[in-house]
């Protein structure tokens, strides 16, 4: 058992933390997260250790990325279980931030990134304003933490895709990495928000995961054109109970909607199960 991490809570404490690490010439990684921590967020904090000397985890639900009707009040946390896991890896998490506000200045605040094509397809379509919440909390962390190397799941495919184009586009110098998505064993994306799905819910939810195989295998027998694929991922979900928000197949990097396979792509879903919209993709490289 590693030990428990330092917890750090105010920003300028944060940053000093940070400085003196590079002054050490160590390297700082950063897994960004809002907390109710699973196995996939464990992989992320496990790869970010193999990237640097120095391990960050961030913990903050961050409100400017929820809608007025989102979830933001129900959103599930457990501080100490998630100190409880980090302490139980083999591995130390050196820092755990978790800062009580990070818009706390007075006065509002004013100040947004857009990733503004990157921003609009997707999750974009029905969560306006999320992609400018995450995008302007990850800038603040990454101001406040200065990390070497930022961890992505890529279960969260265009949150991950407009990080790395943020990076790109204003010169940070981190290196963003995408990890793979871990699954329970019967193929469930782990998502905090799980926890809110009914036993009922979850058998349904399945229908995501196998949709998503379903219409990867009809692609590597030789089905290519996008809309039927779409068309049998969204029979499967819609015919386990589940209601679609999207289900797109669309470009890697620029995240551009395609009609025919013709190189690489992911295919990219969010559905409502209840009350609990689950986010999962599969990429297809032909
Ligand atoms: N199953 C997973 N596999 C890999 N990475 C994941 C997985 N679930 C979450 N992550 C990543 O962990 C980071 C923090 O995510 P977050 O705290 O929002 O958890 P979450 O499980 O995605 O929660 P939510 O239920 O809000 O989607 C993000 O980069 C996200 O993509
Ligand atoms: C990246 C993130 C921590 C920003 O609040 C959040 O969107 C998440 O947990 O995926
Ligand atoms: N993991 C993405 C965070 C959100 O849905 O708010």
């Amino acid at each position: 058992m590693a030990p428990t991490p330092e917890v750090i809570s105010e920003k300028e404490e944060m940053r000093k933390w940070s400085r003196s690490m590079r002054a050490q010439g160590k390297r700082i990684g950063l897994v960004p997260t809002m907390g109710f921590l699973h196995a996939g967020h464990l992989s992320l904090v496990a790869q970010a250790r193999a990237h640097s000397d120095v391990v960050v985890v961030s913990i903050y639900v961050n409100p400017v990325q929820f809608g007025p009707t989102e979830d933001l009040a129900t959103y599930p946390s457990d501080f100490d279980g998630d100190l409880r896991k980090l302490t139980a890896l083999p591995g130390s998490v050196d820092v755990v931030f978790h800062p009580p506000n990070l818009y706390d200045y007075g006065g509002g605040h004013e100040s947004w990134v857009r990733v503004e094509k990157l921003e609009l397809g997707l999750c974009g379509k029905s969560r306006p304003l999320f992609f400018r919440g995450v995008a302007t909390v990850v800038m603040k962390l990454f101001h406040i933490v200065e990390p070497d190397v930022a961890l992505f799941g890529k279960k969260d495919y265009q949150q991950w895709r407009i990080i790395q184009r943020m990076v790109r586009d204003l010169d940070f110098s981190i290196k963003v990495i995408g990890a793979e998505i871990i699954r329970d064993n019967d193929g469930l994306a782990m998502s905090s928000r799980n926890v809110h799905l009914s036993p009922e819910e979850r058998e349904k939810a399945l229908s995501i995961n196998k949709s998503l195989l379903k219409a990867k295998s009809a692609a590597k027998d030789g089905q290519v054109h996008c809309e039927k694929l779409q068309n049998l991922a969204i029979k499967c979900i819609t015919d386990a109970g589940g209601r679609i928000d999207y289900a797109e197949i669309v470009t890697q990097n620029n995240l551009e909607k395609v009609e025919q396979i013709k190189g690489p792509v992911v295919f990219c879903v969010a559905a409502w199960f209840g009350k609990v919209r689950l986010v999962d993709n599969m990429e297809i490289n032909l």
